[in-house]
C-alpha cells in the first residue's frame, strides 16, 4: 500500500511520522512545493526507522507527482495555517487554489485514490476537491471531527478526572470556532452519561473550550497545532488502509442525511478500504438539530466564495 501527504509543514510532517511508526504502508511519499523541503522531512524520518523500528520506505519530492503514482490515500495538508486573531475561514483565498491545483496532480497520477482533506477551511475545501473533481462522495473525506473530539475528550477528561482513554464523545458539525458541536448529552465515560458525573456549567466550559481548542493552541504557539492534527490524520488513514470499519466523524458530503444535501460537514462515518463505508444518522434532539442547521448555512455560505472566486 502506498499513501502520499502533501505538505511537509507541520501537520504533513506529523501526519507522515505517525503512519510511519505505525506501519501501515510499504511506502510513504511526501510532496511539498518548498526545494527539497519533502526530501529533507522524508530523509530525516527515514534516520529514525531503526531507532523506532519501524519499516517502511518513506521518500521525499519537489512538485514532481510522478512519484506518486499508484498511491491509495493522499492526505493533503498543503496550504497556509492561521495565526493568531484570525479564522479558519480568513485562510480560503490562499488555500482554495493550492487544494484544487494539488488534488488535480495526486488523481492525475493515482485515478482511484481517496483524498483525505485537512487544509483549511477543511469543510469548504472537501466540498472544492469534491466538486471540481467530480469525485464520488465515498473518496473525498475532510479531517476535523476526530481531532475536535479528541480534544473534547481531553476536556472532559480534564474536567472530570476520568481517563482520555474511557471516554466516548463525539463533535459534529462544521470544523470551525462556532460552528461545531461536541454532543455533550451523548458524552459517556464507560456507559456513565457525562450529565451524571460534570454539572452542567462544567459540561457547557467543556463544549466552549472544545469549539475555541485551535484558537487557543494558535494563540499559544503564534501558528496552528500540529502533534494532535497529525496524528488525527494518521488514524483516519489508518482505517481505510487497515480496512478498519471505525466510526469516526469526518466531513463527507451528505445527500440527505442529517436533513442536508449539497454540502460537506461532519458526521460520524464508517472508515474502510473504499473510504466512506456508511454515513452513521445519530438520534439527535431538537436543540442539536437546531444547531446542526446552523452550522450547515455557516458552511454553506462558505462555499458559494468558492464561486465568487471561480475556482468552483
Ligand atoms: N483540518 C484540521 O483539523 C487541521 C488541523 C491543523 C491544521 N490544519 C490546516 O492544515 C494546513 C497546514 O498547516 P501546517 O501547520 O502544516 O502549515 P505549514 O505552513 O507548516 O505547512 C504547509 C506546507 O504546505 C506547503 N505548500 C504550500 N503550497 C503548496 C503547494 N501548492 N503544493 C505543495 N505544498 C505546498 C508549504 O510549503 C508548507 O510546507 C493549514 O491550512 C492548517 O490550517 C487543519
Ligand atoms: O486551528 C486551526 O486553525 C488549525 C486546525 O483546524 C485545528 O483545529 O487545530
Amino acid at each position: 500500500m502506498k499513501v502520499t501527504v502533501v505538505g511537509a509543514g507541520a501537520v504533513g510532517a506529523t501526519c507522515a511520522d505517525n503512519i510511519a511508526r505505525k506501519e501501515i504502508v510499504d511506502e510513504l511519499v511526501i510532496v511539498d512545493i518548498k526545494e527539497g523541503f519533502a526530501e529533507g522531512k522524508a530523509l530525516d524520518l527515514t534516520q529514525t526507522t531503526s531507532l523506532l523500528g519501524f519499516d517502511t520506505t518513506i521518500t521525499g519530492s519537489t512538485n514532481d507527482y510522478s512519484k506518486t503514482a499508484g498511491t491509495h490515500v493522499a492526505v493533503i495538508t498543503s496550504g497556509i495555517p492561521r495565526k493568531p486573531g484570525m479564522s479558519r475561514e480568513d485562510l480560503i483565498g490562499t488555500n482554495a487554489g493550492i487544494v484544487k491545483e494539488v488534488a488535480t496532480h495526486i488523481l492525475k497520477y493515482s485515478p482511484e485514490a481517496i483524498l483525505i482533506i485537512i487544509s483549511n477551511p477543511m469543510d469548504t475545501m472537501t466540498y472544492l476537491a469534491l466538486k471540481s473533481l467530480g469525485l464520488p462522495k465515498s473518496r473525498v473525506i475532510g479531517m476535523g471531527g476526530a481531532l475536535d473530539s479528541s480534544r473534547f475528550k481531553t476536556y472532559l477528561s480534564l474536567a472530570s478526572g476520568a481517563s482520555q482513554n474511557d471516554i466516548q464523545a463525539t463533535v459534529i458539525g462544521g470544523h470551525g470556532d462556532t460552528t461545531m458541536i461536541p454532543l455533550t448529552r451523548l458524552a459517556s465515560c464507560q456507559g456513565v452519561p457525562f450529565s451524571k458525573i460534570l454539572s452542567p456549567d462544567q459540561l457547557e466550559k467543556v463544549a466552549s473550550d472544545t469549539m475555541v481548542g485551535g484558537a487557543t493552541l494558535t494563540k499559544l504557539l503564534g501558528t496552528s497545532a500540529w502533534y494532535a492534527p497529525g496524528a488525527a490524520g494518521a488514524a483516519v488513514v489508518e482505517s481505510i488502509i487497515r480496512d478498519e470499519r471505525k466510526v469516526i466523524p469526518c466531513s463527507v458530503y451528505l445527500d440527505g442525511e442529517y436533513g442536508e444535501s449539497d454540502i460537506c460537514i461532519g458526521v460520524p462515518v464508517v472508515l474502510g478500504k473504499n473510504g466512506i463505508e456508511k454515513i452513521v444518522e445519530l438520534e439527535l434532539n431538537e436543540t442539536e438539530k437546531a444547531k446542526f442547521k446552523a452550522s450547515a448555512d455557516a458552511v454553506r455560505n462558505m462555499n458559494k466564495v468558492l464561486h465568487d472566486m471561480k475556482v468552483l
